[in-house]
């Protein structure tokens, strides 16, 4: 029995692999009962007939339209027919119109009656693509205040600059820092200025709503927005309204003492010879004119020296 093609083609039948068999002109010979269900769910003709397409020009007609995975298998491909790899992997997404699914490709020679074929694999692996996401989601969030933390404001910020500078586009940076924070928590407790912490990272985001905008925890009760494509004087209106809004809080865990923040704000048009350094910098020392003189309040940065400053009056 077990020498029965039709017993072991009711064996393919049972797993949950999409497979595919294909000769070395890339045309299918064999599909399995969860390839061809896929296929029949997912927008494919149904009526298709599986052994009269050719993979190889399946992936090719993907990879002239510019999908990337479509030309990584289409190399990945040739390389096991023409021996020059033992096998081929590749994950890759195929969303559909309602969820997010990934699959991984594996693609591995067969030898049979002097013939070299390749056996194809799908794998549905969305499952550990979710969570892998969810773990990426995490290490990049701030644990108590649920902002972006440094670790994303650092990725985020260099991305950020340097599309400014190729489009040639001013980019605000602000350091917010809460006032007089440990006096806070030694009046009020580490867990009354924790709420504050979690308040101040409730509003921050309404300030940074644009793809090239984002708030982060900078680091204990330190703040950071950037805003990208943001001329100084549209970052001081924006902040400007945020202290109000900060201070019109009256948080009754603080017994009706307004929150303040100190703000140091800098903007730059990027250009080669400056470095996203130099914006922390300027923003950081403007942090220190703020608390120098008084606190509750926004420093505009002095220029830097060389560099492209934005000028704010
Ligand atoms: N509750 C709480 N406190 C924190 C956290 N991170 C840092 N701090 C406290 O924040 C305080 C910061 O103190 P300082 O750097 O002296 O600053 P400050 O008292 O705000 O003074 P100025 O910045 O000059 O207005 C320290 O007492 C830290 O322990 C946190 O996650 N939760």
């Amino acid at each position: 029995m077990v020498e029965s093609k039709e017993f072991l083609k009711l064996i393919l039948d049972t797993i949950s692999e999409h497979i595919v068999v294909i000769n070395e002109l890339g045309d299918i010979i064999f599909v399995n009962r969860s390839w061809q269900t896929f296929g029949d769910e997912n927008n494919c003709d149904c009526d298709i007939q599986w052994q009269k397409q050719n993979y190889l020009a399946i992936c090719k007609s993907a990879a002239i339209q510019g999908d990337d995975f479509g030309i990584k298998a289409l190399a990945g491909l040739n390389k096991v027919i023409n021996n020059q790899e033992p096998e081929f992997y590749l994950e890759y997404p195929c969303h559909s119109d309602i969820e997010k699914r990934w699959f991984m490709m594996r693609a591995v020679p067969l030898e049979y009656n002097a013939q070299r074929f390749v056996v194809i694999s799908h794998l549905n692996i969305t499952e550990r693509k979710l969570a892998e996401q969810q773990v990426q989601e995490l290490a990049h969030i701030d644990g108590l205040t649920q902002i972006a933390n440094r670790r994303h404001f650092d990725d985020f910020y260099e991305q950020e600059w340097s599309r400014c500078m190729r489009l040639k586009l001013p980019i605000s940076l602000a350091m917010i820092d809460l006032d007089n924070f440990k006096l806070l928590n030694d009046n009020f407790g580490h867990v009354v200025g924790d709420t504050c912490l979690k308040e101040v990272a409730k509003i921050l985001p309404d300030y940074a709503r644009r793809p090239g905008d984002l708030c982060a925890r900078y680091g204990g009760e330190e703040f950071i927005l950037v805003l990208g494509n943001t001329h100084c004087l549209q970052a001081q209106m924006l902040l400007t309204r945020f202290m109000a809004e900060l201070t019109a809080l009256k948080l009754p865990e603080l017994a009706g003492h307004p929150l303040t923040v100190s703000i140091g704000l800098a903007t730059l048009v990027p250009n080669v010879a400056d470095n996203a350094m130099q914006l922390i910098e300027m923003a950081d020392n403007a942090l220190y004119q703020a608390k120098d003189t008084g606190r509750n309040k926004l420093v505009v940065a002095d220029h830097y020296p060389q560099t492209n400053k934005e000028e704010c009056p």
